[in-house]
Order: structure tokens, then sequence, then C-alpha cells
């Protein structure tokens, strides 16, 4: 099998060969239509959505091909919202961009896409007992999504992107001996966002994933943004637009948290 990718001959409009579940009922990412989003105030009120993340001392850096993925080892969660009472452990976090400005995100927001978005993979560490037992459940996973706009540079994103040049190739590994503070990555409205059901956007694309939407992106460098696109993927190629279009809402609703 042809290894996925995101070039015409492996890319998005590829991977239903093997991987049917592309075509099934809670794919992601989605185009999120605003005007369609219903507003819930439960959601909202009972427990607004919670991060409680450790720093991490050393930060894990690995190039796994298709993306840029920072490996969490310290205890971090993420509860309330659409996650109810399940806590969601934080396992890692990477991102998807274009080889320019105008596209890279995965979710669009009116059909508009933005030039990166940064995705933290958290799973139910309430109900299930590891990353891989939880990566099929429809409740194992929930992703946070932010967009990611040029602007200043992004103060705690400096390691990652500082250090992609020596990383440039598939499989690099490196550990880098400073803190991170996830928290930092975060907007700085973490109240309004839009949440669905979906799936992983990169194959076995399992749909697992409680997905949360930040609204308000935050700002990278254009060479924090270049230093991404310096990359180097699985076939040897720059790792740009590696982003899944939008996949059919089909019978889903997206809700929001603000009016
Ligand atoms: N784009 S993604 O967040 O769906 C994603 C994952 C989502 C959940 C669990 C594991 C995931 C691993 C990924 C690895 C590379 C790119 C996206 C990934
Ligand atoms: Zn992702």
């Amino acid at each position: 099998m042809a290894h996925w990718g995101y070039m015409t001959t492996n890319g998005p409009s590829t991977w239903g060969k093997d991987f049917p579940i592309a075509n099934g009922e809670r794919q992601s990412p989605i185009d999120i239509v605003t005007t369609a989003a219903e507003y819930d105030s439960d959601v909202l009120g009972s427990n607004a959505l919670s991060t409680n993340y450790t720093p991490e001392s050393e930060v894990k850096l690995v190039n796994n091909g298709h993306s840029i993925m920072c490996q969490i080892t310290k205890k971090g969660v993420l509860t309330g919202g659409p996650l109810g009472k399940d806590e969601y452990r934080l396992e890692q976090f990477h991102l998807h961009w274009g080889a320019e400005d105008n596209r890279g995100s995965e979710h669009t927001v009116d059909g508009k896409m933005y030039a990166s978005e940064l995705h933290l993979v958290h799973w139910n560490a309430s109900k299930y007992s590891s990353f891989a037992d939880a990566v099929q459940k429809p409740d194992g996973l929930a992703v946070l999504g932010i967009f990611i706009t040029p602007g200043v540079a992004c103060n705690q994103f400096k390691v990652i992107s500082d250090n992609c040049g020596k990383l440039k190739t598939s499989g690099a590994e490196m550990t880098v001996d400073t803190t991170l503070d996830p928290t930092l990555l975060l907007p700085s409205n973490t109240s309004d966002y839009w949440t669905y059901l979906g799936s992983l956007t990169t194959p076995p694309l399992f749909e697992s994933v409680t997905w949360i939407v930040f609204k308000e992106p935050v700002e990278y460098s254009k060479e924090q943004l270049l230093a991404l696109r310096n990359l180097v993927d699985s076939d040897g190629n720059h790792m740009q637009d590696n982003y899944r279009p939008p996949a059919a809402l089909k019978q889903r609703k997206v809700k929001k948290t603000f009016t």
C-alpha cells in the first residue's frame, strides 16, 4: 500500500481506498457554517470547559512524516463543556499548515481557511486505560483546534519553530531541555468555541474525536510559519499543505458557546 500523504497520488482524495471510513458519517475536518451552529447554553453554563496542564520540563519533538509533533509526558487534564465530567488527558500536540498564508487550516469558518491549525490531542482517561485503548472509541478522544494567523511571534511556540531546522527529515526526534506550558498555546478567549463529533483528520480516520474549535485565532510570526514549511515529509518533499479539506457534515449539528 502506497503510504498515505498529501500529494496528488496519495492525498485525501485517495484515502478512501485503504480507509473506507473516509466517507463515514462523522468525518473531520468540517466547514463551520457559523449561522447554522446552535447556541447551547448548557454546554457553557453547567461546567465551563477547563484545562489544567502541567508545564513540560523538557520538550520532546518528533517529525512523524506528516506533521511536527510534541509528545506530552506531564499530566494535563481537559474536562467540562461537551466533555461533561470525563477527564481527558493531553497526549500530544501537532499542527497543519499551507505553503502560503492563504491556506493551511483543516477546519474552515464560513469557507475561510487560516494559515495553520494547532491540535492538542487528549484521550478519555476517565473511561479508558490508555491512548491506544481510547483511540477507536466514540467518546475516546478530544482535540482542541486553535486557528493560527500570521502576526506577532508566539513565544511559547519558539521552542518548536526554533528547532524545526534540526528536525528536517521524517523520523527525526529531539528533546529540548526547556520548559513548555501548553496553556500558553491557547487563545486568550477559551470560552467561545464550536464543538461537534468527528474523527481523526489523518488515516486511520477513526470516528472517536469530540472536536472543540476556538473562535479566537492565535498569532505566529511569518518566520515561525516559514520554519514549519521547511520541514521535510516522509516522501522527501517540503512538508506543506498537510491539511485535509472539509468533509461532509451529514447528519451532524455544530454547537457553539457564544451568541
Ligand atoms: N489531526 S488529528 O488531530 O486528527 C491527529 C490525531 C487525532 C487524534 C489522535 C491521534 C492523532 C494523531 C495524529 C498524527 C498526525 C497528524 C494528525 C493526528
Ligand atoms: Zn491534526
